[in-house]
């Protein structure tokens, strides 16, 4: 343990003193301004190599040190709600040294990693579930008579999320419950954050009558020689209290739960005095944090669209410009594709969970802002609302995450489908995605979706099905459709030599006795796959079926000429395109095998797409050498 009563006695940089929470609690007051200001530039320096969540996670330096100085992490469990912003966290939990792997295979993940540390709860990368978290962990506490706190850290984003208010009226229910919660508000999603929540936090954020007085005071005060930080500090409590009269907190308070706040989430004496002040309270409380996403580094908060947010890939740590060429990527064919379709046809219009920029739906609501509606981070009120959108005479389309669709699936079924209605879903990031781990790996949808009765789905190969796919979708009325395609670069076009039984024939040997049928982007793979199998002397077909949600008795038929069926999914096997064809198969008493290809029921750790891909055998040495066996066993 390093001494720290002089801190002038060691010049070596605090991060380096740094083993765990107990050396951080340990250091003096007046060494954590340089300690916050070290993390920050670790953090740049560190992230800029691998992409990563940089600015929500330059917003929350002071604010973590200030949460690990108060509470007794991990007996005093600190929940962070979605998890990105929680690179402080592990830089102060003793991780430091391990940021050259973040994001990477074997490296430290993005998220919170039980495997990493005793101090990491919930790994889930999907918002707006730490208070319902925090709320279970708090009442098994309470029946374990366990007098431990849980700390929930909530964005302003997060919070516009359902479940985050279920678990709030539940925590309000019951006075003993020993919650902290955190809401740490910069205003942001990726972009500025919507809605009437939003707006009422604004207000407390920006209410003039606070912040001026505050500031003169803190400078008037601090600067009275020798008494000044003390009398300021002592003036803090006081301010705090006052504030809580001052500014009506009637939103939470309305609710039950004691609010304090606002806070300046860069301020280190006023953070520690409230979350001493919140771990004293005995019962639920809110404690609101006002922080600025990328706070201290100009190029985040140069970026007015998402203070960046999440560059997933390398970038320069002075200019913050990404490093590596520009590709055209999926979401960049779907964005302008929506538009054309929105140009013809006035009644399309889009809806996005606070996502406008990483689903492309941006340029959109750049050119027709009245037809592009962000609801904020609620895919299952995104979904029910697009579905009154439709009941109004429009055609909604709901652009959102393959992954983050899951939890919107009642809505789908019932409120969409059942009632017929024409929405247009379209996931992107579909399939494995990579550095962001398993809770984003878009790898359910062709599985959950696909027993919704009337929905279709659709899985284009490239740019130009991507484009006719949408443009079947919006223009068909009788009911709701589904397109999904992965993350990253997108070829333009992988062109087809035939149509025939409603497959498109994208490779034909002569005298094939294999047929191979390739969703979406694995028409790549399937490809490459054929033409080593060709040079093999195994002849085969591989084709596209566009429309993954039924097979045609008509393409069944065509099925039943072949020896072996093969089937390519980015998705998740169990319940996937290869059972649906399979299943077709024996309904219509066609006895060819099925070799069915897709991403096996587990929880496969984070890595890039090809790394997965090597992993789960979803290659083409693995898929020739799988082909090429199952052919002899039939000879
Ligand atoms: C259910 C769900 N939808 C969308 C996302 C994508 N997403 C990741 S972080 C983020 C913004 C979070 O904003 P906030 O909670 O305010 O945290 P901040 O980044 O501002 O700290 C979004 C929309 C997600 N992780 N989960
Ligand atoms: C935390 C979160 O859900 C998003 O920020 C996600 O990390 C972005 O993923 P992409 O990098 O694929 O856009
Ligand atoms: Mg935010």
């Amino acid at each position: 343990m390093t001494c720290h009563d002089d801190p002038s006695s060691d010049q070596r940089p605090l991060l380096e003193t740094l083993g765990g929470v107990e050396d951080l609690k340990a250091l003096a007051p007046e060494e954590l301004p340089r300690l916050a200001e070290e993390i920050r530039r670790f953090l740049i320096e560190a992230v800029a190599k691998t992409g990563g969540h940089i600015g929500p996670n330059l917003g929350v330096v002071e604010l973590t040190i200030a949460l690990h100085r108060v509470f007794d992490s991990p007996d005093d469990p600190v929940v962070f709600d979605t998890g990105h912003q929680s690179y402080v966290h592990k830089i102060l939990t003793g991780r430091a040294d391990r940021f050259d792997g973040l994001r990477r295979r074997g490296g430290l993940t993005g998220y919170p990693s039980r495997a990493e540390s005793e101090h990491d709860f919930v790994e889930n990368s999907h918002a707006s579930t730490s208070l319902s978290y925090a709320e279970g962990l708090a009442k098994g506490f309470r029946l374990q008579k366990r007098d431990d706190h849980v700390v929930a850290v909530i964005g302003d984003g997060a919070l516009t999320g359902g479940m985050a208010w279920e678990a709030l009226n539940n925590i309000a229910g019951r006075d003993d419950l020993p919650v902290v919660i955190v809401v740490n508000d910069n205003g942001r999603s990726y972009a500025p954050t919507v809605g009437g929540l939003a707006k009422r936090l604004t207000g407390l954020r920006l209410d003039p009558s606070y912040e001026p007085a505050l500031e003169k005071i803190k400078t008037q005060v601090e600067s009275i020689p020798v008494f000044g930080r003390a009398a300021y500090s002592a003036l803090h409590a006081a301010k705090t209290g006052i504030k809580d009269a001052l500014s009506p907190q009637g939103m939470f308070s309305d609710l039950g739960l004691k609010y304090v706040g606002p806070i300046d989430g860069h301020d280190l004496d006023e953070l520690t005095g409230a979350l001493e002040k919140a771990k004293n309270f005995g019962g639920p409380v809110l404690v609101h944090v006002l922080t600025e996403k990328g706070h201290g580094w100009p190029p985040a908060r140069a970026d007015e669209a998402e203070q960046m947010h999440a560059p997933s890939a390398a970038f320069d740590p002075v200019t913050g410009e990404p490093l590596g060429g520009k590709k055209v990527r999926w979401t960049n064919v779907f964005s302008e594709a929506l538009i054309e379709q929105a140009e013809e046809n006035e009644r399309i219009v889009a809806l996005t969970a606070a996502m406008a920029g990483p689903t492309g739906i941006a340029p959109m609501a750049e050119k027709m802002p009245e037809r592009v509606f962000d609801v904020g981070i609620a895919e299952q009120h995104a979904t029910t609302s697009a579905a009154g959108l439709a009941l109004a005479g429009l055609h909604p389309v709901v652009a959102v995450y393959a992954t983050f669709m899951n939890r919107a699936f009642d809505q789908v079924l019932l409120d969409v489908a059942m009632h017929r209605l024409p929405v247009t879903f379209v996931l992107d990031r579909a399939g494995v995605t990579g550095p962001d781990g398993p809770s984003h790996y878009g790898m359910w949808d062709l599985s959950v979706f696909r027993v919704v009765p009337g929905l279709r789905m659709a899985a284009p190969r490239d740019a130009v099905t991507l484009r006719q796919e949408l443009a079947e979708a919006v223009s068909d009325d009788s009911g709701p459709s589904m397109l999904r395609f992965p993350t990253g670069a997108v070829v333009e076009e992988i062109a087809a030599s035939d149509q025939r039984h409603g497959l498109d024939v994208l490779h034909e040997d002569e005298e094939a006795k294999i047929l191979v049928l390739s969703v979406g982007a694995m028409a790549s793979l399937a490809l490459e796959t054929a033409q080593r199998l060709s040079a093999d002397g195994v002849k085969s077909i591989v084709a596209d079926p566009r429309w993954v949600d039924s097979v045609s008795e008509d393409a069944v038929k065509y099925a039943a000429e072949f020896d072996l069926v093969v089937t390519v999914e980015d998705g998740v096997r169990e319940g996937g395109y290869g059972d649906l064809v399979a299943a077709a198969m024996r309904d219509h008493g066609v006895s060819a095998p099925v070799l069915d290809f897709g991403i096996p029921k587990r929880w496969i750790d984070n890595g890039t797409r090809a790394e997965i891909f090597e992993e789960i055998g979803m290659t083409a040495d693995n898929l020739v050498e799988r082909i090429s066996e199952a052919v002899k066993e039939r000879r």
